[in-house]
């Protein structure tokens, strides 16, 4: 991937109208058309010859034609006419690579011979109804996105405990996560609001009065009534093995022990209720044959997958600038640029450096396959290929890289994009606007008084606090507005497309939402808050500007005594304040860069 903002182009993510069935079909049917067109270059190259000697760059533009007919032959069911194009391939070859042996001539009467045979094929071929598709053709049937709400705050969760403080409680810190709780007290209750809506998750007690293992004994009776899908995370006072393995055979997902910690709590319930499919997997395929590139992206986009196909290498870097590709497919023998050719145009540009490319070819040759390896390609595999193998190949190249490339942008402990990311999706964000003349807004926010929360219930407390917060600022906001630690306890976001005074209220609502939010350690109660500063573009007309206007304004917030959020103004005022802040900017970052050095070390 090149950068951390480019956005994958969505257009072909949805399902296409037209089956696949229905496209592999046309495919073929395009190649068999193309053809004679393909055979009749090739005669024309060959009678050309009369008795003079082919050039060798005629030799190898026949070499890769009917490479890539056997390539293509092979996976569009041809297996005839793909064995006599390698037939024809080989003994191009020959004469490519030991000319004394194979005179002209008789090159010219093996592949006339060759030629002959493949145009009878090929009228056999038209001739025929359509075969049974070859095994290569069938891909599983996808399965559909489970459909729980798509919108987080529909997110519906029933929570059970006899306790209705602890139930209120809960219930209340869950929602300023945007989860939409409804808490019961009896299981009664619980069953009957199970058969009027199924909610997204549950949150089940173990022990009730009337049952000391009444959780389990619900769960299974809902799971008996055909609510087979859904999650339950047990809560209970109970740590021992016995009480976990009640809630693993009734079918529980998780298990909390009380006090309920919410950071964990929330972790669980977003992996259980993720309502989001993963991000799909963006490939470009390069392939000189038209139609098999076109073959192979249809195959991955059946798969979910975003594919663009593309049968001029010289298009690639322009469509890459665009197209945010996760993984490369490319042909080795292509006539203007070989595979390895294009490969290591591809290793010398600094964004495409890690970009995963894997040749299709229907090359066998260990030995040349390895030299293509050499070029800097990180798999290969040999036409024709299962469509499930093409799509597990990619899949799990893909998604590694995804991770890897995750690791280099996020926070380690948040999540959230790091100091680098965040700082360079502004300056994206800056040309953007400028760009489309649209608003822009930056917020920088800093947790109050957070050295106290470190010092008071230790630093373990003092993660939990700031992945509380990443948590707020990454499900409150929205999809389109960027969420970065900044550095230690504070936070930049990018608001793309409001206004200043929109911007202020939307900070304002979460800081509300996280000072809703009650932490526990050493069995005490405590609650947190933070300030902000949000400054606005165009009045802060670069990224530098933006941020120190931001940063300026967070410090007046503390300095006006913290929990607030101030909005920067394009005059900062009296020149001493500004003395002051410059002090507390040295200061802040002196801490900062102290506590990235700590919790770097592992303390
Ligand atoms: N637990 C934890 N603490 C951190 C981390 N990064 C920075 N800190 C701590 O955050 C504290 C920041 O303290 P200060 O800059 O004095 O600010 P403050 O106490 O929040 O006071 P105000 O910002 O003025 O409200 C320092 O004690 C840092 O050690 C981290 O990753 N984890």
């Amino acid at each position: 991937m090149s950068n951390p903002s480019s956005k994958p182009i969505q257009e072909s993510a949805a399902k296409p109208p037209e089956s696949f069935q229905a496209r592999k079909a046309k495919l073929r049917q395009l190649f068999l058309s193309q053809l004679p067109g393909r055979l009749a270059d090739a005669r024309r190259v060959v009678a050309d010859w009369r008795g003079l000697e082919p050039d060798r760059t005629e030799l190898e533009a026949l070499r890769v034609l009917f490479h890539t007919l056997k390539g293509s032959g092979a996976t569009f069911g041809f297996q005839p006419i793909a064995d006599r194009a390698q037939d024809a391939e080989h003994a191009v070859r020959q004469v490519l690579e030991d000319e004394e042996t194979t005179t002209a001539g008789t090159l010219r009467n093996t592949l006339t011979g060759i030629l002959d045979d493949l145009e009878h094929l090929q009228r056999t071929a038209e001739g025929q109804a359509a075969p049974d598709p070859p095994p290569a053709f069938e891909l599983a049937p996808r399965e559909p996105h489970p459909e729980r709400g798509s919108d987080r705050s529909q997110r519906l969760i029933y929570l059970c405990d006899d306790d209705p403080a602890l139930a209120a409680q809960l219930a209340g810190q869950l929602g300023c996560f945007g989860y939409r709780v409804q808490a019961f007290t009896t299981l009664t209750e619980l069953a009957e609001a199970v058969t009027q809506e199924t909610p997204a998750a549950l949150i089940l007690d173990i022990v009730f009065p009337e049952d000391s293992n009444g959780g389990p004994k619900m769960l299974s009776e809902l799971t008996g009534r055909g609510e087979e899908d859904l999650p339950c995370i047990f809560i209970s006072c109970r740590d021992d093995f016995q009480g976990r393995l009640q809630a693993v055979r009734a079918g529980g997902s998780a298990y909390c022990t009380k006090p309920i910690k919410t950071v964990e709590m929330l972790e669980f319930l977003d992996r259980l209720t993720n309502p989001n499919p993963p991000e799909p997997i963006n490939v470009l395929v390069v392939d000189d044959d038209q139609e098999l590139a076109q073959f192979h992206a249809t195959v991955l986009e059946e798969a979910g997958m975003v594919a663009k196909a593309v049968s001029d290498p010289e298009q690639v870097l322009e469509l890459l600038d665009h197209f945010d590709a996760d993984l490369v497919l490319m042909d080795m023998y292509m006539p203007e640029c070989s595979g390895p050719e294009l490969s290591q145009i591809l290793r010398q540009i600094p964004g495409h450096v890690s970009l995963p490319i894997i040749y299709v070819s229907s090359e066998t040759n260990v030995e040349r396959q390895h030299q293509a390896m050499a070029a800097g390609a990180d798999g290969f595999l040999t036409k024709p290929i299962e469509p499930a193998q093409l799509v597990a190949e990619v899949n799990l190249r893909a998604e590694r890289m995804r991770i890897l490339h995750s690791l280099m942008v996020r926070d380690g402990l948040t999540g959230l994009f790091n100091h680098n990311a965040i700082m360079q999706f502004l300056e994206i964000a800056v040309a953007n606007a400028r760009r489309a003349d649209a608003m822009l807004c930056f917020a920088m926010i800093d947790v109050d008084h957070f050295k106290a929360v470190n010092d008071t219930y230790g630093h373990p407390t003092g993660d939990q606090v700031l992945m509380a917060l990443s948590r707020t600022l990454r499900l409150r906001l929205r999809e389109d507005d960027m969420v970065g630690r900044y550095g230690g306890e504070e936070f930049a976001v990018v608001l793309n497309g409001v206004t200043l005074a929109q911007a202020k209220d939307i900070i304002d609502d979460l800081r509300n939402s996280f000072a809703a939010v009650t932490f526990y350690a050493d069995g005490q109660e405590f609650r947190c808050t933070f300030s902000s500063g949000v400054s606005d573009f165009p009045t802060f007309a670069t990224p530098d500007a933006m941020t120190e206007a931001a940063d300026r304004a967070l410090y007046q917030a503390k300095h006006s005594g913290r929990n607030r959020v101030e909005i920067a103004l394009a005059d900062p005022s009296a020149s001493a304040e500004d003395d002051t802040f410059s002090a507390h900017r040295q200061a802040t970052d002196a801490a900062t860069t102290d506590a990235d050095q700590r919790s770097h070390d592992g303390e």
